[in-house]
């Protein structure tokens, strides 16, 4: 069996003097989805955001293909895909502006890709239409799109199902499944019930118990 691409050890975080998690240990293969579980205020999106290397409030150790994700940070987050709990579109843009400024480190893309992943997310004909007229869910969809254009192998999403319809919901569903065919990882929360069967793992910081 091949080695887990991030490895999760002893994890403690703690917020105004509440425990978030402690020991907090998983790791996570190629193929996974795991899903981050637990009630409002558990600590799901200060995971999140210490796992994307967006906070270092906590103690333990985190290792991406075996060095810890500190040691080379570099190579981390270029493997690494985070999308946040708010949709992080620029309302002035259009989509396709949104889009292009957010792959401006990926300068092979080109318009046609950008115009493809729109499409996708079901914002044909939305490209150039500024984001402050659309609604919240096709603001959600343009941040959605990055998905279809990103070549990392690990995608952190918090909460990515936000203000989607079911439609949608079914899409993007299909979307991790590939990625992880494909020899990808998922980390994510979400409080809609995922219909992704045996694929998906859970990590509940209720419980404290790790994977199970
Ligand atoms: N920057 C911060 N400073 C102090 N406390 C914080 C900070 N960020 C989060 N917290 C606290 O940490 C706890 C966990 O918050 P977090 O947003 O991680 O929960 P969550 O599980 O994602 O919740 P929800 O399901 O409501 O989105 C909360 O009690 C919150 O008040």
């Amino acid at each position: 069996m091949s080695e887990p691409l991030l490895i999760v050890k002893n994890l403690f975080c703690e917020r105004d003097d509440r425990v978030l998690f402690d020991q907090l240990s998983f790791d996570v293969s190629a193929g996974d989805v795991v899903q981050i579980e637990g009630q409002n205020g558990s600590g799901k999106t200060t995971l999140l955001r210490i796992l994307g290397a967006l906070s270092r409030h906590y103690e333990g150790d985190i290792y991406w293909k075996g060095t810890s994700i500190h040691d080379d940070s570099l190579t981390y987050r270029n493997d690494l895909l985070y999308l946040g709990h708010q949709p992080g579109v620029k309302a002035v843009l259009t989509p396709e502006e949104n889009l292009r400024w957010f792959m401006a480190l990926h300068p092979s893309l080109d318009v046609g890709q950008i115009r493809h992943a729109l499409t996708e997310v079901g914002l044909r004909g939305f490209e150039d239409v500024p984001c402050h007229m659309l609604s919240a869910g096709q603001n959600r969809r343009v941040g959605l799109a990055r998905l279809y254009l990103s070549q990392a192998l690990l995608w952190i999403l918090d909460e990515p199902f936000t203000a989607i319809d079911k439609q949608g919901v079914a899409a993007q569903e299909a979307l991790l499944l590939a990625h992880a065919e494909r020899g990808g990882a998922v980390i994510l929360t979400t409080h809609h019930e995922l219909n992704l069967g045996q694929f998906v793992r859970r990590v509940n910081l209720d419980k404290q118990v790790g994977t199970k």
